[in-house]
């Protein structure tokens, strides 16, 4: 039995090697993000945006990205779709300047901050967060940056229950943008949901983030092979992680058919 678990060793060596990225994250992400919680009694969006108070210029969206940045890649990992998926975002709406943008999960408001400043003058974005601790980090952090309700609106609850009142409750006749970046198993269901309420104009540019990892699979099907989308596969890598790749989904709302 000695000889055979020996013969395990080289397996096992070379499946650590080859998931040692994923490893690093878990550890800094998850293991060392939840034993400072524990050991400061302050949640780590809370530590992000007490370090934003201290190093960004108010007023200044980009030098709140940047400040963000700095903190993720230097102190604590932040799941925020980070500077180098933020660059397909920002070309992809400076491209197509849509009126109305729905984004879904804000977590501490960087994505949102990021649209926000790419977005076209008198445009309205709509941000939904069901977690009342993140909302109120990302609330403080929208209104740092400078911007005010008229052009953020962040609603608090899940997407499931949000999106089909966001037409009654809060005037969005039509998105033209949205951009997915919630739990990815709600990825399928809340895009079918934004057809069955009219939510999606004709033309409209669909982003999901991370659909290759940790993967949208259903959503992806979906998307290619029900007819009503054009489907673009935009291959990057994770948020501050830049050895774990990761992919964008751009979809084109062709219509109901
Ligand atoms: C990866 S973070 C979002 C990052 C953010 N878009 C950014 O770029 O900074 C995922 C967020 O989705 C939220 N979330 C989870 N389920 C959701 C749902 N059903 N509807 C809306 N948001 C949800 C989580 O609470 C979390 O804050």
């Amino acid at each position: 039995s000695a000889v055979l678990a020996l013969a395990f060793v080289p397996l096992l060596l070379t499946l650590l090697l080859r998931s040692r990225h994923l490893l690093a994250l878990l550890l800094r992400a998850v293991l060392l993000g939840w034993l400072r919680d524990r050991l400061s009694g302050v949640p780590r969006e809370q530590r992000a945006f007490q370090y934003l108070l201290a190093n960004a210029v108010p007023g200044d969206p980009r030098h709140v990205l940047s400040t963000f940045d700095r903190w993720s890649q230097r102190c604590e990992h932040l799941s925020c779709v980070g500077p180098v998926k933020g660059q397909l975002l920002e070309r992809l709406l400076c491209e197509r300047a849509p009126r109305t943008v729905l984004e879904l999960g804000t977590y501490c408001g960087y994505g949102t901050v990021l649209l926000a400043n790419a977005m076209p003058p008198g445009a309205r974005l709509y941000t939904v967060e069901p977690d009342p601790r993140h909302a109120a980090v990302a609330e403080k952090v929208i209104r740092l940056a400078g911007f005010a309700e008229d052009k953020v609106e962040l609603i608090v609850g899940p997407s499931a229950e949000v999106i089909p009142r966001l037409r009654e409750r809060h005037g969005l006749q039509r998105a033209q943008f949205v951009f997915m970046a919630h739990w990815k198993r709600c990825y399928l269901r809340d895009l079918r949901l934004l057809e069955e309420h009219g939510l999606l104009a004709e033309g409209a540019t669909v982003l999901a983030d991370n659909v290759l990892f940790p993967g949208a699979p259903r959503f992806l099907q979906y998307a290619r092979s029900c007819g009503r989308y054009r489907c673009r596969l935009h291959r990057a890598s994770l948020e501050y992680c830049p050895a774990i790749p990761a992919g964008v989904a751009e979809l084109r709302y062709l219509g109901p058919g």
